[in-house]
């Protein structure tokens, strides 16, 4: 089921895919990026979350002046790392280069 909790070891495979990210403290996935300026990073606010409607699952998103960071985890799941996170996350990487982002 994609909202089961992924074992360590799922993780860890999929993490290697997706370099950038990480799990940080209690239990998120995460990533920031960096941008040229402010309002590209404010763009990427944008695309990120018309992503997450689409998808039905929502990352924290923190802006600051030249960066964003995501952090996501599955609320349904008790708040561990599910599928989802990482299908949100992959969706994520898929645009990030088109918004100049590192
Ligand atoms: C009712 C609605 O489907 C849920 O609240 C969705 C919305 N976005 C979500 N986002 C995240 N990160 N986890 C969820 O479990 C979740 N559930």
């Amino acid at each position: 089921m994609a909202d089961e909790p992924l074992s360590e070891q799922e993780t860890e495979t999929r993490l290697a895919r997706l370099p950038g990210w990480s799990v940080a403290e209690g239990d998120l996935l995460t990533r920031t990026y960096t941008f040229s300026g402010h309002l590209p990073a404010v763009a990427m606010v944008v695309h990120v979350s018309a992503i997450q409607e689409e998808l039905n699952h929502h990352a924290e998103q923190t802006l600051g002046y030249n960066t964003l960071t995501l952090a996501v985890n599955t609320h349904s799941a008790g708040g561990r790392i599910t599928e989802l996170d990482f299908t949100l996350a992959g969706r994520v990487e898929a645009v990030a280069q088109g918004h100049g982002a590192k």
